[in-house]
């Protein structure tokens, strides 16, 4: 096993506040990780610093072997997938699905004149007929629905063969059919053992993937509980993490959680 990701007394301070503190947390290649917190727990700011787009006010961020402060951030950004809104608002809306997934290629957001090996072509056609949008290659980025357009951006950050894929609330703003399908491709794509580690953030349980195997707990900067999910995500640590007490169910491998009575 090699450790792809390793937080060390990680603290990001703004403004006199610990948005991060202390977080120590380690990944390793064969994990797939769930974050799981309130809002402005500090979720995004971690893949900001896992995505070197910020550094830790103190303590150590090391990414793929690689200290963050001693290395070319855009070497270390090229074995990186990552999606999130922000990187939507990146995609030209005219760019045509096909090329929103080979442009990652030459690390570039618009097709201008490049002209692309075979072996990137046919690795474009793979990673598209995988995310299930071979149909869609031809249309406009802008005209996608929103589970089309989050599926696009999967297919875009895995066409580069990443030695770990960041997914920021992919899942958010899908309608039920959209986000059952999305959650049964990332289920694959999670079990798959020539996957790379794999992290994302949701806010619903319910949204976590069979396949991921671990489970980051945060709240206000803090790491709540971290472990597999199996013994990480309990009633009990639900409550510590949100403030209040949830019952918890698991069925064929997928959660749910609603706010427990205390009336009774
Ligand atoms: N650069 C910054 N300067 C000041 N405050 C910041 C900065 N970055 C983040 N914050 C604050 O830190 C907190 C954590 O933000 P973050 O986006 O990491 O939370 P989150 O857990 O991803 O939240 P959400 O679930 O709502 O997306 C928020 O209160 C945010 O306003």
């Amino acid at each position: 096993m090699t450790t792809v990701l390793s937080l060390t007394d990680a603290s990001y301070i703004r403004n006199r506040r610990p948005i991060l503190d202390t977080v120590t947390w380690q990944v390793d290649d064969s994990e797939r990780w769930v974050i799981l917190g309130p809002n402005g727990a500090g979720k995004t700011t971690i893949l900001k610093l896992v995505t070197a787009n910020d550094f830790p006010t103190t303590g150590t961020v090391d990414v793929l072997g690689e200290r963050l402060g001693k290395v070319d951030i855009f070497e270390l950004r090229n074995r990186l997938g990552f999606v999130s809104s922000a990187t939507a608002r990146r995609i030209p809306p005219n760019e045509l699905v096909r090329d929103v997934v080979l442009t990652a290629a030459y690390s570039v957001e618009g097709r201008w004149n490049e002209q692309y090996d075979a072996i990137d072509v046919r690795q474009a056609d793979r990673v598209l007929a995988e995310w299930d949008l071979l149909e869609l290659a031809d249309q406009a980025f802008g005209t996608l629905s929103d589970g089309e357009r989050k599926r696009a951006l999967i297919a875009r950050a895995v066409m580069t063969d990443p030695e770990l894929l960041l997914l920021d609330e992919p899942s958010a703003s899908l309608d039920l059919g959209a986000r059952e399908r999305l959650l049964q491709m990332l289920s694959g794509f999670a079990q798959s053992q020539y996957s790379p580690a794999m992290v994302m953030v949701t806010h619903h349980v319910e949204e976590i993937p069979p396949g991921f195997t671990h489970l980051l707990l945060v709240r206000d900067g803090k790491i709540q509980a971290a472990g597999p999910i199996a013994d990480t995500l309990t009633a009990e640590n639900l409550e510590a993490t949100f403030g209040m007490p949830f019952e918890l169910t698991v069925s064929r491998g997928r959660y749910a959680a609603t706010a427990r009575s205390t009336s009774a």
